[in-house]
């Protein structure tokens, strides 16, 4: 099969349009009957399906007269421009971002359908062939839902390994866009801008359902060095058991209003109010998440379901913090850079997360925060369009292309931004 090279040019971003998709398709749906309000044709979709959530990165194009160029090709959208041996056309429009929830994949598969959905492929081979409609797809779903996508859609879904793909998100992220990674303390959000030949090695730690903890060496070197069981999935299920919230917005807007001390049992409680300050424990610190529930005749109904909330995602924070200075420790890591849509750019979480890293590493190690957190797998599996070699030329030309001190979208939601779509023959 005709494999080309894709590589990516964002130009610039744009806010806006933070919806979630279930709203974005009942306004498209109010509007028209259908999801294609915009005319935009679908190029390149890949997926990461979760979980908890399944991720779409798609780029679009082409129908709004959105070319940098005048158009010379026969075929619509496409600019061909020699490049030395090779010749390769430039696609300007936008990369969108959304997310479904994976229990409601129909919403997806809807979602797609309703797209005027053009495969990689079809650009060079305008008689389609039978296994020209391929997507790539990451995540466990890609195994589990091959056949449903292929019922649904009839695509076939060209999987790519998730660690492969969240670490070549990682790394394509932190390469190329300003001001993508920053740290998180004290309500103060600092951006870094990381050296790209000083990038390596660092801990990336990908908190979606459950939690991967991957020592990223290179481009494509990596190893994965540990995980826990508890993660997003856990924040979300006992949450929803406990407060019995109906969204993970719900839940975590729930625990703004919290106060963990009701339920957790800290050091001063134990001690009179004391520090322990022989082994380093303020009377502050948390002995024992959820500890005062023991003592205190009190049903879970006593509780404020904001308690039970702020004691929850601090509890899992916490310990997924500790876990991963751990691993950093274990491999002399200095930077460990957190992902998956657990953290949400959400304040308290990523204090949480900072303040653990922080205090068991006496101040040695950094937590680091990434602005489109949430897209790694998915933004990983839509690199793997393009083949070998263009890594290095790609990151600078997205740096070149973004223009100094740009605020870029939050892609925590739904949202696009325009870019451009390099494609080699
Ligand atoms: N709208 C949402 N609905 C459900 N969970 C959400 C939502 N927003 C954030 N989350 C959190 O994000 C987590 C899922 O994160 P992510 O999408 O990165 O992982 P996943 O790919 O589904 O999981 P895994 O990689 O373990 O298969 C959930 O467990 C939950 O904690
Ligand atoms: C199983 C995966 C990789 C699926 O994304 C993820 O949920 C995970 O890393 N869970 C933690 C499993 C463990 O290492 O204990």
């Amino acid at each position: 099969m005709h494999r080309d090279k894709i590589e990516l040019l964002l130009d610039r971003s744009e806010t806006g349009f933070l919806v979630n998709s279930t709203e974005k398709m009942e306004k498209q749906r109010v509007n028209g009957g259908e999801f294609n309000q915009c005319s935009d044709e679908v190029q390149h979709v890949a997926l990461d399906i979760g979980g908890s959530l399944i991720k779409v990165v798609y780029f679009s194009g082409n129908d709004c007269g959105s070319f940098e160029e005048q158009e010379t090709s026969s075929s619509k959208g496409r600019l061909d421009v020699p490049n030395g041996n090779q010749n390769y056309c430039v696609l300007k429009g936008k990369l969108h971002f959304m997310k479904f929830e994976t229990r409601k994949i129909n919403d997806c598969i809807e979602f797609l359908s309703s797209k005027k959905f053009r495969c990689h492929d079809d650009l060079h081979h305008e008689d389609h062939t039978s296994d020209s409609h391929i997507v790539k797809a990451t995540g466990g779903g890609a195994f589990r839902y091959a056949d449903l996508f292929k019922e649904k859609l009839g695509i076939t879904l060209d999987k790519v390994d998730e660690m492969d793909s969240l670490v070549a998100g990682a790394n394509f992220l932190l390469k190329a866009v300003k001001c993508e990674a920053f740290t998180y303390m004290d309500d103060k959000k600092d951006y870094v801008q990381i050296d790209h030949k000083d990038l390596y090695p660092y801990l990336l730690v990908n908190i979606g359902s459950g939690v991967s903890m991957i020592k990223v060496d290179g481009d494509s070197k990596f190893e994965r060095v540990s995980g826990t069981s508890v993660g997003g999935g856990t924040f979300w299920g006992l949450g929803k058991l406990l407060t019995k919230c109906k969204s993970f917005d719900e839940l975590l807007e729930l625990s703004h209003g919290g106060n963990n001390r009701v339920i957790d049992m800290l050091v001063g409680d134990i001690y009179g109010g004391s520090d322990y300050s022989k082994i380093g424990l303020a009377s502050t610190t948390i002995a024992s998440s959820f500890g005062k529930a023991v003592s205190e005749n009190k049903e879970l109904e006593d509780y404020r379901p904001e308690d039970v909330a702020r004691s929850l995602l601090r509890m899992i924070s916490n310990n997924i913090g500790q876990i991963a200075y751990l691993n950093a420790l274990r491999f002399g890591l200095k930077r460990i850079i957190f992902g998956g849509f657990f953290i949400r750019e959400h304040a308290y979480t990523m204090d949480t997360i900072s303040v653990a890293v922080n205090f068991w590493s006496n101040g040695e190690a950094k937590a680091m925060f990434l602005r489109h957190e949430g897209f790694l797998g998915a933004l990983g599996a839509f690199m793997n369009y393009k083949r070998e070699g263009l890594a290095d030329l790609m990151s600078h030309l997205l740096v070149e292309q973004l223009p100094k001190g740009s605020i870029v979208a939050d892609l925590n939601g739904n949202d696009s931004i325009h870019c451009s779509v390099r494609i080699s023959n």
